[in-house]
């Protein structure tokens, strides 16, 4: 009793856990002061040490943070889901719809961008949000996207039901330079770019060309990596400009935050007159907006200086 006055509630509930009768056996239930100080030792000496075993994880102070999530053998989920070929409109709408939940819900996120199955997000080089730890960055986004994936998924996909839960993995790196970030956005964009100027050429000999896959796969091959050649077989071949293609397929999606007017009406009573009336309220909101243009020139910089304004 002495000793039971002095429990705090930790202490108060693994007693009352290990004190419990079990299975009609009462060998715990005689409360003496001596289980209580082993009891009260094991649990903060004996097994605390494992908490050491956390590592930390803290991302470098200045840098910014991108989280990149890509979808696990979207060769497969894209196959069994019928995505049209080379591009599915409402597969890259729903990536986007997911980033804007990722955006909305999770804190300091400056801008996305995504193409294909994956989508990056750069947090604020100053974010201090969950103490920079990378696991938390890296965690939250994942799983916030991948929910959006399955809770989003019938407003895209109206005549395919989702056949499994899909699955995405993510990573975590630091840039320390507005510079080192543009590139890697870049990098990004120009992956989208050669990527797409591939699959156009190759879905167009196939299903317009009449062309096997592997027949297509052989005449892409004579032809290397030149995009000069692979505009040439679109425009000789199909007549098509590859520069007249979707802005959505050949730039990706960058998602950023847009400063909008909102107006409302509001109902208000002024205190010298008997009649309510109708004023029209604009409030300034902040709207996460999806753009497809160039990232690698400056343009988009100068237009959206506000992202990398705090370079210190
Ligand atoms: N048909 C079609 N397929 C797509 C579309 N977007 C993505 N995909 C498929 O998703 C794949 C994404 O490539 P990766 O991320 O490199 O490969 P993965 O199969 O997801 O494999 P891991 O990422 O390594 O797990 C593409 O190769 C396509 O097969 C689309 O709009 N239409
Ligand atoms: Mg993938
Ligand atoms: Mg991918």
């Amino acid at each position: 009793m002495l000793y039971s006055k002095r429990l705090t509630p930790l202490y108060e509930s693994l007693a009352s856990y290990f004190l419990k009768p079990s299975r009609g056996s009462t060998v715990f239930a005689k409360t003496s002061p001596v289980h209580l100080i082993s009891l009260r030792t094991m649990a903060k000496s004996k097994f605390e040490y494992v908490r050491n075993f956390e590592v930390d994880d803290t991302c470098l102070r200045n840098c910014w943070i991108v989280v990149r999530l890509d979808g696990r053998n979207f060769h497969k989920f894209a196959e069994q889901h019928s995505f049209t070929k080379p591009n599915d409109d409402r597969a890259l709408n729903l990536m986007t719809r997911c980033a804007q939940a990722v955006m909305e819900e999770l804190e300091d996120i400056v801008i996305a961008y995504g193409q294909s199955d994956e989508y990056s997000f750069v947090f604020q080089k100053k974010s201090n949000w969950f103490k920079r730890r990378a696991s938390k960055f890296m965690t939250h986004v994942a799983s916030q996207f991948a929910s959006s994936y399955v809770f989003y998924w019938k407003d895209y996909f109206q005549d395919q039901t989702l056949l499994y839960p899909p699955g995405f993995d993510g990573r975590v790196i630091l840039y320390p330079s507005n510079q080192n970030l543009r590139d890697y956005l870049s990098w990004r964009q120009a992956d989208c770019h050669i990527n797409n100027l591939f699959n156009t050429v190759f879905w167009n000999l196939v299903q317009k060309g009449g062309l096997t896959t592997s027949q297509a796969r052989e005449i892409e091959g004579r032809h290397g990596t030149l995009s000069g050649d692979k505009n040439e077989i679109l425009f000789s071949e199909f007549n098509i400009n590859y520069n007249n293609e979707p802005l959505i397929h050949r730039k990706g999606t960058a998602l950023v935050w847009k400063k909008i007017d909102e107006i409302t009406t509001k109902t208000i009573k002024l205190p010298n007159e008997e009649k309510e009336k109708e004023i029209v309220v604009t409030r300034t909101r902040k709207k996460v907006t999806p753009l497809h243009c160039d990232l690698i020139g400056e343009e988009f910089w100068e237009e959206h200086s506000e992202i990398l304004e705090d370079d210190s």
